[in-house]
C-alpha cells in the first residue's frame, strides 16, 4: 500500500484583484506528503504559505493543477464532497485557536464529533477525554478557554483537531502567539501526536529553531518551492 497521503501536481493559484488584473501567487507546486511526515513549511511573508495551506486543507481551490488526497483527485468534487473529505481526513490548528469561549475544554473537543455524528454519545465523550489526557489537560477539561493559559488553549485546539482521527494535521503558525517555553511544549506535542496517533503533521512556522527540529523543510519563495529537504 502506498504511504502517500497528499499529492500536489502542478498546482497554481491566482487571485483576481479586479478586472482585468489577475495575480498568480503559486506558480506550479509539486509536493507529496506521506504518512510519517513531520514537515515545516517556511518562507518569507507573502510567499504564499497560507494560500498553499488553505488549498491543502480543501478550504480553497487551486486555479489549475490537481490535489490528490488518499489518491483521490479533488478538483472535480463539489462543495459537499470536499467538506466531507476534509472532515474525515484533515485536522487544523491555527495561530489563534478559535475555541468557543462559552464551551468547556471538553465540549470544544467534542465539537467536531458533534458536527459529524450529532449528539455525542458516551464513546465520543470518552474519546474527547482521552484526547485531552493525551495533551496533558485531563484535570482541566471543565474549564473554559479564558480560564486556561495560551499554551493550554492551544493544547485544547490540538485535541479538537485530532477528534476525527485525521491522517494529516495542518497547522498555521500554531506557536506564533506563544512564549518560547509554551512554543517548545506545543511543538513537542505535535511530535508526540505524529508518532502516537499516526498522523502526519505539516506546520507553517517563522521560527527557525522549530523548523530545524522537523524532519523535512519545504521552503516557499515567491510562490515556488526552492528546496524541499
Ligand atoms: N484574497 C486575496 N486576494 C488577493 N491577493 C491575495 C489574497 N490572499 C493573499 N493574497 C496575496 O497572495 C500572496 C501570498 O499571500 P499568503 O498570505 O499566502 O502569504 P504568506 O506566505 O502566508 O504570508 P505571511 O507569512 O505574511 O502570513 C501575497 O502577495 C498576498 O498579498
Amino acid at each position: 500500500m502506498s504511504n502517500e497521503i497528499m499529492r500536489l501536481k502542478a498546482l497554481k493559484k491566482s487571485y483576481n484583484i479586479g478586472m482585468p488584473n489577475e495575480v498568480e501567487v503559486l506558480h506550479g507546486i509539486n509536493l507529496t506528503l506521506s504518512v510519517d511526515d513531520f514537515t515545516a513549511l517556511v518562507g518569507p511573508s507573502g510567499s504564499g504559505k497560507s494560500t498553499l495551506l488553505n488549498i491543502m486543507g480543501l478550504l480553497d481551490q487551486p486555479t489549475s493543477g490537481e490535489l490528490y488526497l488518499h489518491g483521490q483527485a479533488t478538483s472535480a468534487m463539489d462543495d459537499l464532497e470536499r467538506t466531507q473529505l476534509r472532515g474525515r481526513a484533515l485536522g487544523f490548528v491555527f495561530q489563534f485557536h478559535h475555541l468557543i469561549q462559552a464551551f468547556s475544554a471538553l465540549d470544544n473537543v467534542l465539537m467536531p464529533l458533534m458536527l459529524h455524528q450529532g449528539k455525542p454519545d458516551n464513546e465520543a465523550r470518552d474519546r474527547a477525554r482521552a484526547l485531552l489526557a493525551a495533551v496533558g489537560l485531563e484535570k482541566l477539561s471543565d474549564r473554559r478557554p479564558n480560564q486556561l493559559s495560551g499554551g493550554q488553549q492551544q493544547r485544547v485546539a490540538i485535541a479538537r483537531a485530532l477528534a476525527t482521527n485525521p491522517a494529516l494535521l495542518l497547522a498555521d503558525e500554531p506557536t506564533g502567539n506563544l512564549d518560547s517555553k509554551s512554543a517548545e511544549e506545543v511543538f513537542a506535542l505535535f511530535r508526540k501526536i505524529q508518532s502516537e496517533h499516526d498522523c502526519a503533521v505539516l506546520l507553517v512556522t517563522h521560527d527557525p529553531r522549530l523548523s530545524a527540529q522537523c524532519d523535512r523543510t519545504i521552503n516557499l519563495v515567491d510562490g515556488r518551492i526552492v528546496d524541499a529537504l
